[in-house]
This record gives structure tokens, C-alpha cells and sequence, in this order.
């Protein structure tokens, strides 16, 4: 009796210590495969992320495109320099994404003030861009991390 209850203990921690070597290796290999995930991705710009100047180059590009065959939002732009817009907004997408330039343009507000662009305009324009993106294959989470950055300043450009 003695040694049946005496057996069944050892099975038993037995049994824990398996459960606790397969735990360790388990977390190990979890905490290897993270840190090997995390050195091969290290923090990158949103500029990176998009593949630099080339890939702006191309959106702003795809946006102009967009804005010209797009009634409503082409009207505001009829009498502008559009060759200069292009130089702008690369500058300022550069710029926002966190890549190396420097912005040489007029601020948003200054801008945007005296076109009166309503929300809906608004909304319609960054349609385009979004357009412009999937033409440049940009992935859509990536997208979503561009238009969080631009979305917010809509208050320097609508109803102004
Ligand atoms: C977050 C959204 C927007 C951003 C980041 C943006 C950015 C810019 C930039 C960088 C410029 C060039 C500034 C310069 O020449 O110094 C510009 C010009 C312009 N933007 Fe926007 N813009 C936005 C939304 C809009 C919307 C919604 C409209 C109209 C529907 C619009 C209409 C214009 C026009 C017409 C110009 C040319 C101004 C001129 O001829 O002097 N923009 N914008």
C-alpha cells in the first residue's frame, strides 16, 4: 500500500516536472521567435515604410491624375500651378511620413483658406488619394497609417 501511494507521488511529479519542461520550452521558443521578429523589423518611418521618394513621387503623381478627371474636385484647382502643387505635396507628404526634406511650401490654413471646401469635398479628396495609393500598390494598413496622418488636418482646410 505503502508503495503504490509512494508510486503514484512519483508519477505524479513526475508528470508536473513534464508539463513544466514542455512550459519552458514552449516560452522559450516563443521569446526566440519574438526578439528574431522584432531584430529583422526594426522601427521604420512611414516615409520607409511607402519606400521613399520614389513611392510619394508616384502617389502625388496617381493624385493629380485622379484630380483631373474628377469634376468637382478638379474646379478648385483650374487656375492653379499644378507643377508646383506636385513639388509641394511631395514635400509635405515627405515631411509628415518622417522622411529627410524639408517643407518649402505655404502653411495648410494659408493655403486652404478662401476655397471654401466643404466636408463632403473633403471627403471626396481623400477618396482620390486612397485611389492614388492602390494604383501604387501601397497595402491598405499602410494606407490607413497615411491617412491618419493627413485626416486630422482637415480642420486647417474645410469651411475656410
Ligand atoms: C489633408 C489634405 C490636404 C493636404 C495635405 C493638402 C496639401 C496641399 C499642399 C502641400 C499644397 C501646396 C501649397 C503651396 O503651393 O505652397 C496644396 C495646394 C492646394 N490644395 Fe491642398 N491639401 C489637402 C486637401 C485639399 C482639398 C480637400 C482641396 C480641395 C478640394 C485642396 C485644394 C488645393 C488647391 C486648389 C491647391 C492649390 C493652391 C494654389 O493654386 O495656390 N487641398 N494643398
Amino acid at each position: 500500500m505503502i508503495n503504490k501511494v509512494f508510486i503514484y507521488q512519483q508519477l505524479a511529479t513526475y508528470g508536473e516536472r513534464n508539463f513544466m519542461m514542455k512550459m519552458i520550452k514552449y516560452l522559450t521558443l516563443t521569446l526566440i521567435l519574438l526578439l528574431t521578429s522584432c531584430a529583422s523589423q526594426p522601427d521604420q518611418t512611414i516615409y520607409q515604410q511607402l519606400g521613399g521618394k520614389e513611392k510619394i513621387t508616384e502617389i502625388v503623381q496617381n493624385f493629380i491624375y485622379e484630380i483631373e478627371f474628377n469634376e468637382t474636385i478638379f474646379e478648385y484647382f483650374k487656375d492653379s500651378d499644378i507643377q508646383r502643387f506636385h513639388d509641394k505635396l511631395i514635400e509635405h507628404i515627405c515631411v509628415h511620413t518622417g522622411g529627410p526634406c524639408e517643407y518649402t511650401g505655404d502653411p495648410m490654413d494659408k493655403v486652404h483658406t478662401g476655397m471654401h471646401i466643404s466636408e463632403a469635398d473633403f471627403n471626396l479628396t481623400v477618396d482620390l488619394l486612397i485611389d492614388a495609393m492602390t494604383k501604387a500598390d501601397v497595402p491598405h494598413p499602410l494606407q490607413n497609417k497615411v491617412l491618419a496622418i493627413f485626416a486630422p488636418m482637415r480642420g486647417e482646410m474645410i469651411y475656410r
